[in-house]
């Protein structure tokens, strides 16, 4: 069975998507505050991508070239809570989806929304400070089924 990165379109797929979420997430009012601050990667949404994509069967680009779980982590750390913020980037990528003219299949779709819901709970686990996160973290798969557990 082909992975959900095969099902979605493959790397092109992925960068169209990084693109569409983030050209949502600026022009929401909410959302928008997280990507204000100065400093921030100039190929932030190709790095974004290459992690998508190893999350989700294909290739180990982002941990073999770009960083890790830990850094991921410690981004966005230190942020406390933010609700509002995690819901409406919900919407923004539920719209994303259509945006980067992802296949129109159920399946996939919802698969890339509990995915993308399941990150957004993941990535507020360290809100007092990126100081917490502990290094070395795996980068977490995701597959037709959900989250890959390691035996
Ligand atoms: C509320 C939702 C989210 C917000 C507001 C947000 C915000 C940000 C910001 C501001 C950056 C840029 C940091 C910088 O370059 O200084 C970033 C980078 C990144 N985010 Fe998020 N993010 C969100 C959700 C996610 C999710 C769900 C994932 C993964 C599934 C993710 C993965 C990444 C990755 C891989 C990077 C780039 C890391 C690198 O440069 O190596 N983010 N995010």
């Amino acid at each position: 069975m082909d992975t959900v990165y095969e099902a979605a379109g493959g790397w092109q797929a992925f960068v169209d998507l990084a693109h569409a979420w983030h050209r949502r997430c600026l022009v929401d009012s909410v959302v928008s505050h997280a990507f204000s601050h100065p400093g921030q990667h100039p190929q932030h949404t190709e790095r974004l991508a290459a992690y998508w994509a190893e999350a989700l069967g294909g290739p180990s680009t982002y941990t073999d070239q770009l960083g890790d779980h830990s850094h991921v982590q410690r981004l966005h750390a230190g942020d406390g809570e933010h609700q509002e913020m995690d819901e409406r980037a919900q919407r923004c990528f539920a719209l994303a989806l259509d945006d980067a003219g992802l296949p129109d299949d159920e399946r996939l779709r919802s698969t890339l929304k509990d995915y993308f819901r399941w990150a957004t709970a993941d990535l507020t686990r360290y809100p007092d400070s990126a100081a917490d996160v502990p290094s070395g973290l795996k980068l977490p798969h995701w597959s037709w089924d959900g989250l890959v557990v390691d035996p």
